[in-house]
């Protein structure tokens, strides 16, 4: 370990009687000085208890959670770690009895039901599903799931950046160009969301924006909340303030007078969640209310060819002049392929080379792309596992349901429950047998599924022995996989003789004692390992929120769980969080994703860079993060100029996040033909050729 620098060192020794603002960019060293306060104000008789940490999103208070794990810490009461989100809704659920009727609940004698993203697409569907029927949405086509989002966005950003759910489309229509069909949209999208919030209003439920306008509305100006959250925490420390959205700001503005010491932390230059409602902007308002600032400003991360790197992209990014460097060269690789397996092939083998060759830690590498395709994680995955290089992936916007490993276990888990009614297609059977049965091939999945499978067998369907076939059937299956797959049918009928367990109960029995085990798909799979608890978290949730009202129904929480993720209705987002677990293994992941991680590396391989995909918004026809925003003036109009400056901005920020985040060197891929068979010549491209002319002209036509 390191010890910290003098400047370090003088904000962990502030006496706890100050608040502080904390400002740098990127990997000076805040995150690390902020966490030794933390550590000194414990070993200082501070009670955990009495300290709030507040992050934007939990993984984001990641090191503050290890920190406090530190067993040689003196053992108190524990430190709290939240988003402003689970602070509100720790407060709705003790002070339910102050709110319930008045925020408009039916049933305020009722407890609350808090739902997550994907119980609230559950419920969103009932809603929305009778409007679709009445031809809502007609005009655009767009994925369901997409669909529900939106609507949650608008209903979120409402919450957020404050304003009524039903000026939503007041808003959106003010900054549109005024096209009929477009400002039809935007009144059905806000009928969805009034139609939502009078259901959860109606059936005690609480998604995210309801928490969050519940707490800033009804329980903060309570002043018996307020007494209470005053009386609990005299401590603050605030990660990432930039990343957080306005109406949090708001709400611990008003309260940072009351705290005995407060740390903000700020990171310049970030806002990357702009899309999901932060305000770096709104953020710095807090600033005044400390006593004292405090910059960093030298990061102890980047090199000096990697600094000039990022200036120099950043100025060509934004089309402003800049000069050749010669530090260039040292931080900056390229290579150009036709097509994508060709770049996977590049990339793979540099990854080999550095770690076989140059003793790099895998985890010291990652590969980034705007979005990550099945194709190019499929690619890359098989060809460093082929060198025996351990790899990860990470897709937070990625369905569930979309994995074959859900398949997998979903599949078998209704092969497990006759009683359910529902019979899987054949090319269902089969790949779940591929997935969990190690060694089973294509072929041989197919005439192992048709020799044993029986649509009446165990009451439902199911399979028959592999005992029972004849010996040369066999041996065309061979026996290894014969004994994999006897004993995967052996668990499944133990199960059937004993009563069912809640889905997610069985999920995990079944990873945990045939897939995970040595001969079955899952076994060393970190993926398909953290498929299967996202899908056991996301069961569960399912359980929590929806198992009541099922009750009456005679229908099973399993049941009406495997239907639902059929219908593309849940399962269809991870929750936006992620453990960053990459410890001894390449990370293959979208940009942003590793921003939020915050975690530096010594090697990033941008993919794709050609793509539009790295500057261009998603396509949204519902909300507008940008309009539904604090920074937008009511009634101004968004034009195509102000998407270009946004898209610039949006990209220059990007690009100086990720090589803030870069010790030595990033190597660029290029297609000239994307995946889907079209050119690729997007503006991070054009900012990378501008910069190689540059330096190819300094150099007197050299190449870089
Ligand atoms: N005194 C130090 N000596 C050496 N390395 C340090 C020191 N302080 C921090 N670092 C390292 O610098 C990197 C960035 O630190 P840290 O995360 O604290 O910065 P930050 O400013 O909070 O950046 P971010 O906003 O990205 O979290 C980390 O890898 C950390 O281990």
């Amino acid at each position: 370990m390191f010890n910290l620098s003098p400047a370090q060192q003088a904000l962990v020794d502030q006496p706890f009687s100050q608040r502080i603002w904390l400002e740098g960019p990127p990997g000076t060293g805040k995150t690390t000085a902020a966490v030794a306060r933390l550590r000194a104000a414990l070993e200082n008789g501070i009670p955990g208890d009495s300290i709030l940490v507040l992050a934007p999103l939990r993984t984001l208070a990641q090191p503050y959670t290890t920190a406090v794990r530190d067993p040689a810490l003196p053992s108190g009461s524990p430190v709290t770690i939240v988003t402003l989100g689970g602070l509100a809704q720790r407060n709705i659920d003790l002070f339910w009895p102050y709110v319930a009727e008045s925020a408009g609940f039916s049933h305020p004698e009722l407890p609350p039901t808090f739902l997550t993203l994907e119980t609230a697409q559950y419920y969103l569907a009932h809603v929305i599903q009778p409007l679709l029927e009445e031809n809502f949405f007609d005009s655009i086509r767009l994925d369901t799931n997409r669909l529900y989002s939106q609507v949650l966005d608008n209903l979120n950003k409402a919450a957020l950046v404050g304003f009524e759910v039903n000026t939503i489309a007041e808003r959106l229509k003010s900054a549109s160009l005024g096209k009929p069909a477009e400002l039809h949209l935007y009144e059905q999208a806000q009928e969805c969301a009034l139609r939502f919030r009078q259901y959860c209003l109606e059936n005690n439920l609480l998604d995210f924006s309801l928490q969050m306008e519940i707490f800033q509305k009804l329980l903060w100006p309570h002043p018996a909340v307020r007494a209470h959250l005053s009386a609990q925490y005299r401590h603050l420390f605030y990660e990432n303030v930039e990343e957080d959205a306005p109406v949090v700001h708001d709400i611990v503005s008003s309260w940072l007078g009351e705290f005995e010491s407060a740390l903000l932390v700020y990171d310049r230059g970030g806002g990357y969640r702009a899309f999901l409602g932060a305000d770096p902007l709104s953020a710095e308002q807090l600033n005044p209310a400390c006593d004292q600032e405090i910059f960093f400003n030298d990061s102890w991360v980047v090199s000096p060819a990697v600094e000039a790197l990022r200036a120099t992209l950043e100025a060509s990014v934004r089309q402003q002049d800049f000069s050749a460097s010669p530090l260039i060269p040292e931080a900056l690789e390229f290579n150009f392929s036709r097509f994508m397996p060709q770049s996977a092939d590049w990339i793979a083998e540099q990854i080999r080379a550095l770690v076989q060759e140059q003793d790099v830690p895998p985890e010291e590498i990652v590969v980034l792309a705007p979005f990550l395709s099945d194709g190019l994680r499929f690619a890359l995955s098989q060809r460093l596992q082929a060198a025996g290089i351990p790899v990860r992936s990470h897709r937070p916007s990625r369905s569930l349901r979309a994995e074959n490993a859900t398949q997998c276990l979903l599949t078998l888990a209704v092969l497990a429950h006759p009683a359910w009614g529902l019979t899987p297609r054949e090319l269902e059977v089969r790949s779940a047998l591929q997935q969990a049965v190690e060694g089973l091939d294509l072929p041989r999945a197919h005439l192992l599924y048709s020799i044993t499978f029986r649509k009446n067998a165990w009451n439902g369907p199911g399979f028959t022995s592999f005992e029972k076939i004849q010996p040369e059937m066999q041996e065309r299956i061979t026996f290894e996989v014969g004994r994999r797959f006897e004993h995967l049918r052996g668990w499944l009928m133990n199960y059937l003789g004993g009563p069912p367990v809640e889905l997610d109960v069985f999920i995990s029995r079944l990873f945990g004692e045939v897939l995970s085990q040595p001969g079955f798909g899952f076994h060393n799979s970190f993926d398909n390992a953290a498929v299967t608890a996202r899908l056991i978290e996301s069961i569960r949730k399912f359980r929590l929120a929806a198992g009541a009202a099922l009750q009456d129904s005679g229908r099973s929480v399993g049941q009406e769980y495997v239907e639902m993720v059929a219908q593309g209705l849940i399962a269809a987002q991870y929750t936006q969080e992620w453990q960053d677990d990459s410890a001894g293994a390449v990370l293959l992941a979208p940009a942003f994703t590793f921003l939020m991680m915050n975690r530096p590396v010594r090697f990033q391989f941008w993919v794709d860079v050609g793509s539009r995909g790295w500057f261009e918004r998603l396509y949204q026809p519902l909300t507008h993060p940008l309009v539904l925003s604090r920074r937008w003036t009511p009634g101004k109009v968004w034009t195509d100029a102000d998407e270009e400056i946004n898209n610039r901005q949006t990209l220059a920020r990007l690009t100086n996040g990720l090589l803030l985040r870069c010790r030595e060197r990033i190597a660029l891929s290029v297609n000239a033909i994307n995946e889907q068979g079209s050119e690729q010549r997007g503006p991070l491209l054009f900012a990378f050729q501008r910069i190689f002319r540059r330096q190819a002209e300094a150099e007197g036509g050299g190449r870089v």
